[in-house]
């Protein structure tokens, strides 16, 4: 009987212990659960699709913008299955870029093998890794850097001394400029020379070509981006559909290519000089023992990248901030009695006065803004971590709204307004910059590792267009008013009306050129 007494003593001693355990284990794991999977608030869905409604609708960037201005700047949305994290926010963002940069330093969008367009051997597209540090580090060295842009100054000078003529041209001969086309002209030449020593030829119609190619691209980019959000078998249904539209885009860029690389391995061979870049590419192209060993595409799909990312995003934006200019001729005046007292009217601005002139500087930083060529910074988390306090899965596309957090009225004032002089007071008040929640408010080229490294060069040649247009012509427009609605369908924000203008040159005679090229009238 002792003995029985004493097994149950026994029994339930281990069962209080298991008890216990158990419960200690539970609230462990169920607390666990709880930190863990404590995910971003998420706004009303529909069954099934979840949030894709707003992805799909027209103008994206906006429909975005309202869902954080009703319910949050940090939102965990769903398509399908597929999880999303929206960030609306410059102190989230701030989180995001600095300790979770290289979290999120991949995109994985679908690339499609055999394809120099968002195919496998691209930069863009390429997750964070070796290949994309080295040609980082040619892009800093011999394109986009500072020194690397000091060197190609003259190149640039040339095309805008070239833009100006073609812009008297059509002046002289009283016809429509349509202004999009024109600065498409001036930075697809620009970006190809800086490249690959020389612009596309507009004989033989091949800048043409390239033109009509980036065009395309851009379209076909918003439809790959679609595709890329959807769960694996519709991805695979969207991007089969782009795939005839892909290999076309890319063979006719090869095209073009190829005949650029034989000329500069020529070029090379005869040991004359091509373009820095191309010359190190070419070089390295073949070595075995190469840092990091790149073939024939990947130079091709590296060109093709950067005349995709420069060429759309800085012609829209020359766009977008003439049509505010027009629209407001207190800041054409004011731009006007700027040049004239530094540059003067008798030579073409250039890429060396921006410094002297920081109102036309404001109202270059004011149109990226108001009107951000991507107005969305995608990414993906690649693994999963914690950010704002809540938990983000790994492999969730991040989603920043660029376009909503700089016309946030929380760190904007005006925020709809163009207003280029908030830009002159805050270069006076820097250091307040330097707050947490103002680092990231003006977000119009990304931010950390993976931001644009073409800010620099966009910066100038964006100025200096800009600068000529306004230092040397009228503008007439039909009606009082431009339209500055917005156009979807690319990835790139456009104008819906693309503007379109009769130009009077201000001066009786045209601006003397610095080059040998000769103006239209003399
Ligand atoms: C107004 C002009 C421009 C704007 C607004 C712009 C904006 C952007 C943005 C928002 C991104 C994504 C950044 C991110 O994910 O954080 C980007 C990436 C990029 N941009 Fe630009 N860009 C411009 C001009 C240029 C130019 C002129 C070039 C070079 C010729 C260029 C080359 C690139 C490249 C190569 C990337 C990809 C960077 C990477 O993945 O590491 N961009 N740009």
């Amino acid at each position: 009987m002792e003995a029985i007494v004493s097994i149950d003593v026994q029994n339930c001693f281990i069962l209080i212990l298991l008890c216990l355990f158990s419960i200690f284990f539970y609230l462990l794991f169920f607390k666990k659960i709880k930190v863990d999977y404590n995910l971003p608030p998420s706004p009303p869905s529909l069954p099934i699709i979840g949030h894709l409604h707003h992805l799909l609708s027209l103008l994206a960037h906006k429909s975005f913008q309202k869902l954080s201005s009703k319910y949050g700047p940090l939102l965990y949305l769903r398509v399908f299955s597929v999880p999303i994290v929206l960030v609306s926010s410059p102190s989230i963002a701030y989180e995001i870029f600095g300790a979770q940069d290289v979290n999120v330093s991949t995109r994985n969008f679908p690339m499609h093998e055999g394809s120099l367009f968002f195919g496998s051997l691209g930069y863009v597209n390429a997750p964070y890794g070796e290949y994309w540090k080295s040609m980082k580090k040619l892009i800093v060295t011999k394109l986009l850097g500072p020194q690397a842009l000091k060197r190609s100054l003259s190149v640039r000078a040339e095309e805008l001394e070239r833009f100006y003529l073609a812009l008297l041209d059509k002046a002289m001969k009283k016809e429509s400029v349509e202004i999009a086309e024109e600065a498409m002209k001036l930075i697809n030449n620009t970006i190809c020379k800086m490249i690959m020593g020389r612009s596309c030829s507009e004989e033989n119609g091949e800048a043409e070509r390239v033109r009509g190619l980036v065009t395309k691209s851009d379209a076909l980019a918003k439809k790959l981006f679609l595709a890329a959000i959807l769960p694996k078998p519709l991805k695979k249904i969207g991007i089969s559909l782009c795939k005839k539209e892909l290999m076309d885009v890319s063979g006719k860029f090869d095209e073009v290519l190829e005949e650029i690389l034989l000329e500069n391995k020529e070029k090379l061979e005869e040991h004359q000089q091509g373009s820095g870049m191309m010359d190190e590419l070419l070089e390295a192209y073949g070595v075995e023992n190469a840092e990091y060993k790149i073939t024939r595409d990947h130079i091709k799909s590296f060109f093709v990248d950067l005349f995709i990312a420069g060429t759309d995003t800085s012609t829209h934006t020359i766009q977008w901030i003439m049509a505010e200019i027009v629209n407001n001729s207190y800041i054409l005046e004011r731009l006007r009695e700027e040049i004239d007292s530094v540059v003067g009217k008798t030579r073409l601005i250039q890429e060396t006065d921006l410094p002297n002139l920081p109102y036309l500087q404001a109202t270059v930083k004011e149109g990226l803004r108001l009107h951000p060529p991507i107005p969305l910074v995608v990414r993906t988390f690649q693994e999963r971590c914690k950010i704002g306090g809540f938990y983000v899965p790994e492999k969730t596309t991040l989603i920043v709204n660029a376009y909503a957090m700089m016309r946030d009225p929380e760190y904007w004032e005006y925020p709809q307004e163009f207003k280029p002089e908030r830009f002159l007071a805050s270069s006076r008040s820097s250091q307040k910059d330097e707050i947490r929640d103002e680092v990231l408010k003006y977000i119009p080229f990304g931010s950390g590792r993976r931001g644009c490294p073409g800010a620099n060069l966009a910066y100038v040649s964006v100025g200096t267009a800009i600068g000529v247009m306004v230092q040397c012509f009228d503008w007439k427009i039909k009606g009082d008013k431009i339209n500055m609605n917005e156009s979807a369908g690319k990835i790139a924000l456009t104008m819906a009306h693309p503007l379109k203008c009769t130009l009077v040159p201000r001066n009786p005679t045209p601006v003397p050129l610095t080059s040998s090229m000769q103006s239209p009238i003399s």
